[in-house]
């Protein structure tokens, strides 16, 4: 918990840490669209290896890769916030449902072009 002009501790640096590992495994082991996304880059990962990818190319896969993780751990968090903040039918919750949904889906349109420029020509011709 914050507190004004709190003393730099080692301690709840590591505690931190631990929390955000937690939200990783809740995510990658409890969400269906963690799990989803787990497997997907793991495919991502495993193709990138056997089509022996570049240097940028493996930036630019593990970049759209993290990108759509991480939009989706967001877009979980504020799902979850949300369900908390309004159970029931809100327009208002409606628009921040939607709009971190959006950003899910920006990052996997461009990660879908991204994986379409470096695999396809690999792959297909
Ligand atoms: N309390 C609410 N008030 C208004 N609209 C809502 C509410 N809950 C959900 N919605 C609408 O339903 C959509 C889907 O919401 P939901 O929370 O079910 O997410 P989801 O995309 O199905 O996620 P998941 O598959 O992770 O459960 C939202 O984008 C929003 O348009």
């Amino acid at each position: 918990m914050g507190e004004e002009n709190p003393r730099f501790s080692i301690v709840d640096r590591i505690k931190s840490f631990k929390h955000a590992f937690n939200g990783l495994k809740f995510f990658f082991l409890n969400d269906h669209n963690g799990r989803v996304h787990f497997f997907a880059a793991i495919l991502a990962i495993g193709l990138s290896f056997y089509l022996e990818l570049s240097g940028l190319e493996w930036i630019a896969i593990l970049s759209v890769i993290s990108a759509v993780i991480v939009a989706e751990i967001i877009n979980t968090s504020i799902e979850k916030l949300a369900d908390v903040v309004s159970v029931e039918y809100h327009p208002k919750i409606k628009i921040v449902k939607d709009l971190a949904a959006a950003a899910v889906l920006l990052c996997a349109f461009l990660a879908v072009a991204v994986g379409g420029i470096i695999f396809i020509p690999k792959l297909f011709f």
